[in-house]
């Protein structure tokens, strides 16, 4: 059977059976209209997203299984470009469940009453208001994005704050890392992998996790 999608349409290539394609966000029980005006509030400095996106398969990624013993990530998969990217470029939103969290990770805690806090694909999208975007069960490719930890000696994306003007909605996406005032960012070659940095804090909030199982 084919996995899931949310709305008709093609699947990405290499789309786990496990887990269902979003096109849009989906929105959790959990929110409440506070949340909801605090989603629907435009930052002054969030980045608007193309009008024009496409919703569905971004032809500028390909999600790839990795088979390469010295990729830390090996027996998963991960997010490559499939054109050369220039600085500053964004690429796709984040999509999955956006939730109330008291303690949305990517972040530095950890919390037993909230269902996402063990997520490794929960992003905080809001830490003041605790409303994450949890792509663990349902998602786009943007879930594929590795860390560079052990990869590349640096990140060449980020995770940026979008304003999507269709939906007048706040969001996350992956956009490549802009030039900076030291001209860090250098763009995407075709074919490389899209790395982010999680944040120490998430690998910080993993290594207690793994003790905590280890205890046990
Ligand atoms: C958001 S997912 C990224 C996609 C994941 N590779 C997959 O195929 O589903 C985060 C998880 O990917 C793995 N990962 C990502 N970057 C990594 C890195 N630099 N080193 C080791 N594992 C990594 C870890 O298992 C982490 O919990």
């Amino acid at each position: 059977m084919p996995p899931p999608r949310s709305g008709p349409g093609p699947l990405p290539r290499n789309w786990p059976t496990n887990s269902p394609y979003i096109v849009t966000p989906v929105y959790s029980k959990s929110l409440s209209s506070s949340h909801d005006s605090s989603l629907r509030t435009r930052p002054s400095d969030a980045f608007e997203i193309p009008a024009n996106s496409p919703r569905g398969p971004c032809q500028l990624v390909r999600v790839t299984p990795i088979a390469n013993p010295s990729h830390p990530a090996n027996g998963q998969s991960g997010l490559f470009a499939t054109k050369d990217l220039k600085p500053g470029t964004f690429i796709l939103q984040y999509l999955g469940e956006i939730h109330a969290s008291p303690t949305p990770s990517f972040s530095t805690q950890n919390s037993n009453a909230d269902p996402h806090a063990h997520s490794d694909y929960d992003l905080s999208l809001d830490r003041e208001h605790g409303i994450g975007i949890d792509a663990a069960k349902m998602g786009n490719e943007a879930r594929f994005t590795n860390d560079y930890r052990g990869i590349a000696e640096k990140p060449n994306a980020e995770f940026r704050e979008i304003w999507d003007g269709r939906k007048k909605e706040r969001g996350m996406a992956v956009c490549v890392l802009g030039e900076g005032k030291s001209g860090k960012g250098k763009g995407i070659r075709k074919g490389e992998e899209i790395l982010v940095s999680y944040g120490r804090g998430f690998w910080g909030a993993r290594r207690a996790d793994d003790e905590n199982t280890a205890d046990v």
